[in-house]
């Protein structure tokens, strides 16, 4: 495993600290060790070797920045993120703002399905571009996780990625536009922090996040330090989410993330969030708990989770509710 140089990153006026952040290749035999290590470590990782065109990659981030450069009353004619379709500045529905617009679509294993939001101007051809990359990332995702299968030893090999791969997956898919704030001084209160998209875990199971060569994006460390990760768009990030951390029983963490915005340059990124189908109970795995181990979660479905986890507000500790209480004798 590389892993990537400590260093400092200048966003707009302001200075982060970047970590070490582990870098994976794909293509490396040891992938599966390293891959485990990172999400034990961090949550997090930066794959390359992945195969994936860099084609597939800038179809749809043409696609998407001619969308998010329409004029805003024809991005207003798609229907408001509720939480699928269009949404500007508003996020979820729980009061959540940022610096960001964006296009949240739902996804199962198969198709992006057209009737969730209807896209102006020549949408065949953004469908098409939409489909291709979330197919190709969706089958990243899932060698990710045959190699965490792997790594962790545990049987069978698609124990997790056959929840990603499950005709009634529900996953969704999510292309975010921040565009360049000349304000941000002024609307940061002089600090020159602006949030584009507030701090968070993911719910699901795995994330995949490509972006532009645009900085924004931070990870949280286990001491509650904020590092800024350089962006590269000829990779792909990775982020454990809150069901992969109850999968292992608290062996992995959901990394908490955030995207600060820019004053000069957009960022659009494209995730997709790899979640199980929603009556697939969420419990830690049997094949990894060693004996007399105990789940220190109550038991779920990802509908359950879910449920609960709209009615939360970005920053929430979603999984609290789901903690078993520790007696202490
Ligand atoms: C404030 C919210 C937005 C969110 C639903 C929620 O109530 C809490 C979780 C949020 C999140 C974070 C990861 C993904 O971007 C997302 C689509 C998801 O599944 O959970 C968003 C939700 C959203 O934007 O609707
Ligand atoms: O836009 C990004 O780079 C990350 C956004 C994010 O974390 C999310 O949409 O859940
Ligand atoms: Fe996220």
């Amino acid at each position: 495993m590389v892993v990537s140089s400590q260093t400092t990153l200048q966003n707009s006026s302001h200075i982060f600290k970047t970590c070490n952040i582990p870098v994976i290749d794909m293509l490396d035999p040891q992938a599966k060790f390293h891959i485990t290590k990172a999400c034990q470590e961090f949550g997090f990782l930066k794959v390359v070797n992945h195969g994936i065109p860099n084609e597939t990659m800038t179809n749809l981030e043409g696609d998407a920045a001619k969308f998010f450069n329409l004029p805003q009353c024809e991005k207003n004619k798609v229907c408001p993120a509720n939480p699928f379709g269009y949404g500007n500045k508003r996020i979820g529905s729980n009061g959540d703002v940022g610096w960001v617009e964006y296009l949240l679509f739902t996804t199962n294993s198969e198709i992006v399905s057209e009737k969730s939001v209807s896209i102006p101007g020549n949408s065949q051809l953004f469908w098409s571009s939409l489909n291709e990359y979330v197919t190709a990332v969706r089958n990243m995702a899932c060698l990710v996780l045959e190699k965490i299968a792997d790594g962790l030893t545990i049987e069978p090999k698609n124990v997790l990625s056959r929840l990603l791969r499950d005709q009634k997956s529900d996953s969704c898919f999510r292309l975010n536009y921040y565009p360049p704030c000349t304000e941000l001084e002024a609307l940061s209160g002089g600090n020159g922090n602006l949030i584009g998209f507030g701090e968070h875990t993911d719910p699901q199971v795995i994330s995949v996040i490509r972006s532009n060569n645009t900085t924004g994006l931070q990870i949280s460390l286990r001491d509650g330090t904020w590092v800024s990760v350089p962006p590269d768009q000829y990779s792909f990030f990775i982020i454990v989410g809150d069901s992969l951390q109850v999968m292992t029983n608290g062996r992995f963490r959901g990394v908490k993330h955030r995207v600060l915005a820019n004053s000069l340059k957009a960022r659009l990124s494209m995730i997709y969030f790899g979640g199980p189908p929603l009556n697939e109970k969420i419990a830690p795995l049997s094949s990894l708990m060693e004996e007399g181990e105990e789940s220190l979660y109550k038991e779920f479905t990802w509908h359950e989770y879910k449920k609960s986890a709209y009615k939360t507000r970005l920053s929430d500790h979603r999984l609290g509710l789901f903690e078993k209480k520790i007696e202490v004798s």
